[in-house]
């Protein structure tokens, strides 16, 4: 991947479990890309804290927004010079206009891994890179409370597995992997709070923080190590890594298809 090279990363939703203080990379370029302007100009800051000025770049972007995200990949490789490493971590969790969860926990990760392709795959004559789509332990627990985002989280499994053989049967240089974690401390748990967030889906927020207790809320920085380990080790292509409390990093394993 491109983290020996240090290249740079685009990593779209930035608050993103307020992962930046977590990467250790000691040569970093790097486009935060999110809607919410506060939060990427903060990030920007803690980024320019720690690694110095002119290492990153903030862009807002509302990653729905087809042409907004395809300057976005733009403007990043015009800054940096090239691509290396993606993370398609942008996510919400609504209920009631469960349309625009499929487009950006879905549709937009879609994008955002053909975008990252363009700019990376040796197919459009780029020197490789790496992908991490962000899914969640939703996608294996089915809860009675998140219908539509679990849908999404599932959508998000299959494309990356069939994208990740893919570009390994063609060649395209790009190792493309999924991340599942459990609960995570970040301000997306609150949502289930909110009837404006679940619709009528919000009577179950009881069920959901009971489901908290049992499973544990992890702490962003072991979402930040398993993305790591996603970027770093060459052999993970199509691998769906699971992040809980009980078993900390873990890979979910399928079994083969018999005849
Ligand atoms: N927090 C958890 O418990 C948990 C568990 C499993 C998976 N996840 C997944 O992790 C990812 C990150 O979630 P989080 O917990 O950090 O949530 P968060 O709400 O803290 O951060 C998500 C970020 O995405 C941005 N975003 C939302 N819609 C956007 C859009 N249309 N365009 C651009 N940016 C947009 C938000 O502004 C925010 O900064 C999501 O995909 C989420 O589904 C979270
Ligand atoms: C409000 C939106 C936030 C969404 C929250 C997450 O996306 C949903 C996380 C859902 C379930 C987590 C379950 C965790 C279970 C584990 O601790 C573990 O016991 C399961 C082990 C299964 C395995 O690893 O094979």
């Amino acid at each position: 991947s491109g983290l020996q090279r240090g290249g740079p990363w685009i990593f779209l939703g930035a608050q993103g479990q307020g992962l930046f203080q977590d990467f250790c990379v000691p040569v970093l370029q790097v486009a935060v890309v999110d809607l919410n302007k506060t939060v990427g100009e903060q990030c920007q800051a803690q980024l320019d804290a720690e690694f110095g000025e002119g290492r990153s770049v903030f862009i807002q972007c509302d990653v729905t927004h087809g042409d907004a995200l395809r300057d976005a990949f733009q403007r990043t490789v015009d800054q940096f010079g090239r691509l290396d490493i993606v993370i398609n971590n942008a996510g919400i969790n609504n209920e009631k206009n469960w349309e625009k969860t499929i487009q950006v926990n879905l549709t937009s990760v879609i994008k955002g891994t053909y975008l990252a392709l363009e700019h990376m795959s040796k197919e459009y004559g780029k020197q490789g890179g790496t992908i991490i789509n962000v899914s969640s332990m939703a996608a294996f627990l089915h809860s009675p409370h998140q219908p539509v985002y679990t849908a999404t989280k599932h959508g998000v499994i299959g494309f990356t597995r069939a994208m990740a053989d893919a570009a390994a049967q063609d060649d395209y240089g790009v190792r493309i992997n999924v991340l599942c974690p459990a609960f995570v401390d970040t301000p997306l748990l609150h949502t289930v709070e909110e009837e404006d967030n679940m619709g009528k889906f919000v009577k179950f927020k009881d069920d959901f923080k009971q489901s908290m207790n049992k499973f544990g809320v992890l702490q962003p920085s072991l979402i930040a190590e398993g993305m790591m380990r996603l970027i770093s080790d060459p052999s993970l292509n199509g691998a769906v890594m699971k992040i809980t409390c009980a078993k900390g990093i873990h890979f979910h394993t399928y079994e083969p298809m018999s005849a």
